[in-house]
């Protein structure tokens, strides 16, 4: 247990001290972030505000016709709780618009839940611009080896202080941070439409996902070998794998012809 601590203390030491140089190296001001009262986006600010101080730190919380209620006011909550200045944006009208916008009318959920991404990333880019600030993503390696974000979305980002992070890690350094227990505890969503879960689309929890990952990624095990020592069934690690590969082009700048010459 004391292992774990240090090991947690020196994430926490490297991180912050990356946090800093990365705005400093920019000139900036400080940080926006997006805060959705999940654990990632809670993690990721408070990790700011003990690098650069609550006053460099700004939040956005930015709800939807679909978000909940309950995650919205976490998510003010645990602004105030770290000193995190913010302003709430309802992105609703602005995805309406676009919505309104298109002469055929859009009848997918997927293409409408990552419109909605979108619209905070731009809020971000806004404040962030105005303010010299950069913007802080808040992904773990969890979702980027799975691809599990919109791709310019909340993929959209200047640094990502948890990106190293397994999301099963990420809880560990939100706790000894001092993020509260509720939001360490709550199922993570990603909030694009009613009902969403991570786990129900991913297909497993995340334990087993980061199991998985850490074997197949990480290690040279197979495909079987992983999915045998997370224990899950030989569907869900192939669609991992599947995830994995085809959400390649995320992790990489835009290719164009005679790339790599
Ligand atoms: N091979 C390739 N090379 C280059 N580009 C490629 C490509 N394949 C697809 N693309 C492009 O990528 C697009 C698909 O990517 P994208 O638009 O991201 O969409 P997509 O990956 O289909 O969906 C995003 C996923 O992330 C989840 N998500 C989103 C946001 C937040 C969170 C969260 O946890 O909070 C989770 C969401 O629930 C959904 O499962 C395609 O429409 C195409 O434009
Ligand atoms: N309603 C929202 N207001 C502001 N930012 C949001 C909102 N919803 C999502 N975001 C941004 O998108 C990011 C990605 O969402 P994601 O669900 O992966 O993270 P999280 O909500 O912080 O944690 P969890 O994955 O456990 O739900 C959030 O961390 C946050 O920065
Ligand atoms: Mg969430």
């Amino acid at each position: 247990m004391q292992v774990e601590k240090k090991r947690v203390d020196e994430y926490i030491h490297e991180t912050t001290d990356f946090i800093a140089r990365k705005v400093d190296e920019a000139g900036a001001e400080g940080v926006v972030v997006g805060l959705s009262g999940g654990i990632d986006s809670a993690t990721a600010s408070a990790l700011a505000v003990e690098a650069l101080g609550a006053d460099a730190v700004h939040g956005l919380v930015m709800p939807t016709g679909v978000s909940d209620d309950e995650n919205m006011s976490d998510a003010e909550r645990h602004a105030r709780d770290f000193g995190i200045g913010y302003d709430v944006v309802e992105i609703q009208p602005v995805v309406d618009a676009f919505l309104d916008g298109h002469p055929n009318g859009v009848d997918d959920t997927e293409a409408v839940g990552n419109l909605a991404a979108r619209v905070r990333m731009c809020y971000n880019y806004l404040v962030a611009n105005e303010d010299s600030l950069l913007v802080l993503g808040t992904g773990n390696r969890s979702e980027m080896l799975v691809g599990y974000y919109t791709k310019y979305g909340d993929g959209g980002v200047d640094i990502l202080p948890v990106g190293g992070l397994y999301k099963t890690e990420v809880r560990e350094v939100a706790r000894e941070l001092g993020v509260s227990e509720d939001v360490v505890e709550k199922t993570p969503t990603a909030g694009l439409w009613e009902g969403q879960t991570d786990e129900e689309e991913l297909g497993a929890p995340y334990a087993d996902v980061d199991d998985f990952l850490r074997a197949y990624v990480d290690g040279d095990a197979s495909v079987e070998e992983a999915g045998d020592s997370a224990g899950i069934g030989e569907e869900t690690a192939r669609r991992l794998v599947d995830l994995y590969q085809r959400s390649e082009h995320k992790r990489k700048t835009p290719p164009y012809p005679g790339f790599g010459r």
